[in-house]
């Protein structure tokens, strides 16, 4: 198909993203069980302004309506994920029947509009009643509570949902939830901590992946990875040596382990004591084929050698130019860059673009409209990166928008807006962007281009 950007494949998937705790509020509403960004964001300093996803954008009473929006978006395909603790309120046993009827409600609402779901079992938003025992990922046996989750799910919705993604950014919430203290739980402690939970979240994502293709025929099953091209900020060995390291933990950890069943040497041998006990057949258990990667891209990452995150000893280093409101360089030559490391180096099946957006600090214009023109400017640039890479052979066949509505964004509450629609969090009014226009434009099927 072609659109104002260029020559895409046919059957190219335009999308948007979103993630459960980000949107969909009614937190104690259909049985719903406690989940630990419930109590991250009751706790006292964790969040910017004290906010909280308690109602956020109200997508559980308002999904019909956010439904005819991701239609007047011409989306293909919408990624979304499920809230575990709406399926098993305690993690595992009895399931919550309101909590399945939702999804089936959104999901047929989604099919009847023409648009593909594509499903996220974990999100990062992980039972309390896991949490609270055995410390969440910490504990192996977790596995079995995440084969249980997807078996319920995948029965009940494997009919007419056939892409599956397992984790959503498996390091984000390791890293950050049990050594930066930014996610939830909020914890700080030694790197050894962010390995093991991450070793039975790898365990779950070949476990689940399993139960994925027994359960629903035709299945597309993959992860989602924030992986970023390490580049040094300068020529001093140091600097090299760290933007390496950075490679390691970023990229190489995720996708050797996944896609080749080894942790990498080199970042084995610098982890050391931390490394997490490893049983015989782990590895293969975690490699499963994967029909896809989702790559979540949204910067350049420049590494210097730092005192951060010990044994690594990296910093990020701001290159000047256009920053956006996360404090993220704009790079679009970012996302060319990643697809290119990706299929050289490991060469998946199938690749999305499962996130690609830019925080703003939108407003409404007296005219009622939100020109957002510098978001029009980073998705047009992206794409055409994007574009390239395809041209040039890399199999990326969708790309999904961070995101489809302004929504709450973690440790920094709703003042980042990412969304191709405005959201009043006061009124829950949905304002369509100048972008969303733009972006139901280049995915229209029938856009003539002269
Ligand atoms: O920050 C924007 C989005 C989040 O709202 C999504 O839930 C999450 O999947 C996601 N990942 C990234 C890139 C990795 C990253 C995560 C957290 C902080 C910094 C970078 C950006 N985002």
């Amino acid at each position: 198909m072609k659109n104002a950007i260029g020559e895409f494949p046919e059957g190219f998937l335009w999308g948007a993203a979103t993630a459960a705790y980000q949107i969909e509020g009614a937190v104690t509403e259909g049985g719903r069980g406690k989940n630990i960004w419930d109590t991250f964001t009751h706790t006292p300093g964790a969040i910017k302004n004290g906010e909280n996803g308690d109602i956020a954008c109200d997508h559980y009473h308002r999904w019909r309506e956010d439904i005819a929006l991701m239609q007047q978006l011409n989306l293909d395909a919408y990624r979304f994920s499920i809230a575990w603790s709406r399926i098993l309120p305690q993690g595992r046993g009895t399931v919550n029947q309101a909590g399945l009827d939702f999804y089936s409600r959104l999901i047929d609402g989604l099919l009847e509009a023409g648009i593909q779901p594509f499903v996220t079992l974990y999100h990062w938003d992980l039972p309390q009643a896991l949490q609270d025992e055995g410390k969440g990922w910490l504990r192996r046996g977790i596995v079995e509570d995440f084969v249980q989750y997807t078996d319920v799910v995948t029965r009940a919705f494997g009919d007419r949902v056939k892409h599956w993604t397992t984790f959503n950014e498996p390091g984000v919430f390791t890293w950050g939830g049990y050594v930066l203290g930014e996610d939830a739980p909020g914890w700080r402690m030694q790197p050894g901590a962010a390995l093991t939970a991450l070793h039975h979240v790898f365990l779950a994502h070949g476990a689940s992946a399993q139960v994925i293709r027994e359960n629903v025929p035709q299945s597309q099953v993959g992860i989602v990875l924030d992986i970023n091209v390490a580049e040094p900020a300068s020529e001093a060995p140091e600097d090299v040596a760290a933007a390496l390291r950075f490679d390691g933990m970023q990229n190489r950890w995720f996708l050797d382990a996944l896609l080749r069943g080894e942790y990498p040497a080199d970042m084995v041998a610098l982890f050391g004591e931390q490394m997490p006990r490893i049983e015989t057949g782990d590895m293969q258990r975690m490699a499963v084929p994967l029909d896809y990667l989702g790559i979540n891209i949204y910067r350049r990452s420049v590494i210097a050698h730092g005192d951060e995150l010990v044994p690594v000893n990296y910093c990020r280093v701001l290159p000047p130019g256009e920053h956006t409101l996360m404090g993220w360089e704009v790079y679009p030559k970012c996302i060319y860059d990643i697809l290119k490391y990706v299929n050289e180096r490991y060469g998946p099946p199938k690749i999305y673009i499962t996130e690609n957006g830019i925080a703003l600090p939108d407003e409404v214009s007296p005219d009622g409209h939100v020109h957002d023109e510098r978001r029009i400017a980073y998705l047009r640039d992206h794409l055409t990166y994007l574009q390239r890479a395809i041209a040039e052979g890399v199999p990326v066949r969708g790309y999904f928008v961070w995101t489809l509505m302004d929504n709450f964004e973690w440790a920094l509450g709703f003042e980042p807006r990412f969304g191709l629609i405005y959201v009043d969090h006061q009124t829950q009014q949905r304002i369509m962007k100048d972008s969303g226009y733009f972006y139901a434009d280049i995915a229209k099927k029938e856009t003539a281009v002269k």
